[in-house]
């Protein structure tokens, strides 16, 4: 449920600092053969590479056409695979371009194939902007899984319309069972102005468990370390399920301590 830029001109050596555990995987996100030099020196078992459906969205983020990125990233996957380095391809842009404007679904499907042709193992659809409704995400879908099987693909959906949840359900009914979530809803992206994080993660399992499926992930610890984070680095908790599961513990710890409200005289509402 997240991954991390290694490769990239500004990358701050977070990979160093991820203690590796078990069968997790631990992707991170590389620009150019540069980029993945430096997460095969990091002995990365997982790398993303990150594409857009769009030109203005390619040139802004990683400073070449379309055309161009693919050729980077023919040279990038077919080196990483030598390494034995799974591949998971990006595609930004999927339905909203923050400089083009609406993406059609057939170019998205093109790229979507190329990619996979190339050697990813899976194609995380991005909406980058934030701004696709179900019914955008319905659109897409059905044109990609004309070709594309529904275990090739995968849902990464940022939340900046408070839209994210919504995409999910949509995708997970139509067969998408992967989907890219970050603690607190943490992110964006500098090259899509507005765009908020990721589905929260908290949001994510709170609504996968309510429909039956089970995650396996313990939400109220999830839901402390989202807020500590969030605390470290000073920015709002973007989670709605996140904020209110801590509002209530707070509260339980509150009114557990001090029962003075008990002594309050009575309110009619
Ligand atoms: C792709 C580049 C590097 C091209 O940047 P560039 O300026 O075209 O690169 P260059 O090849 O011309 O080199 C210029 C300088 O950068 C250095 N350089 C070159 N490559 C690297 C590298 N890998 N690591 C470290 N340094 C690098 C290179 O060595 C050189 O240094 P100098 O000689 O001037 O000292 C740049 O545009 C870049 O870093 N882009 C990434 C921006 C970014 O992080 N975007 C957010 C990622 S998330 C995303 O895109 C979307 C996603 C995944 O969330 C899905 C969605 O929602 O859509």
């Amino acid at each position: 449920m997240g991954s991390s830029v290694v490769g990239c001109k500004d990358c701050n050596g977070e990979h160093e600092a991820v203690s590796r555990k078990g069968d997790i995987s631990f992707p991170v996100l590389v620009p150019n053969m540069k980029g993945l030099e430096a997460a095969l020196a990091l002995d990365v078992k997982e790398i993303g590479i990150f594409l857009s459906a769009t030109e203005g969205f390619s040139r802004n983020n990683i400073n070449c056409s379309v055309e161009e990125s693919l050729v980077r990233a023919q040279a990038v996957i077919e080196r990483a695979r030598e390494q034995n380095v799974r591949v998971r391809g990006y595609l930004s842009c999927v339905v909203d371009c923050p400089y083009d404007g609406r993406t059609s679904p057939l170019v998205v499907l093109k790229m979507a194939k190329k990619m996979l042709e190339m050697g990813c193992f899976e194609i995380s659809l991005g909406d980058t902007t934030g701004t696709a409704t179900p019914q955008d995400i319905r659109r897409l879908l059905e044109v990609l899984l004309r070709e594309i099987p529904a275990a090739k693909l995968a849902g990464h959906f940022h939340d900046s319309y408070g839209q994210a949840i919504a995409n999910v359900k949509e995708a997970y009914r139509l067969g998408i069972r992967a989907f890219d979530s970050s603690v607190g809803g943490l992110g964006g992206c500098p090259y899509s102005p507005g765009a908020k994080g990721n589905v929260a993660t908290e949001d994510l399992v709170e609504t996968f468990e309510n429909m039956g499926i089970d995650t396996g992930v313990n939400l109220a610890k999830l839901a402390r370390i989202g807020d500590w984070i969030c605390q470290q680095l000073r920015v709002p908790n973007g989670s709605q399920v996140g904020s209110a599961l801590i509002a209530r513990n707070t509260h339980k710890q509150t009114s557990a301590v001090s029962p003075e409200w008990r002594h309050l005289p009575r309110l009619i509402y």
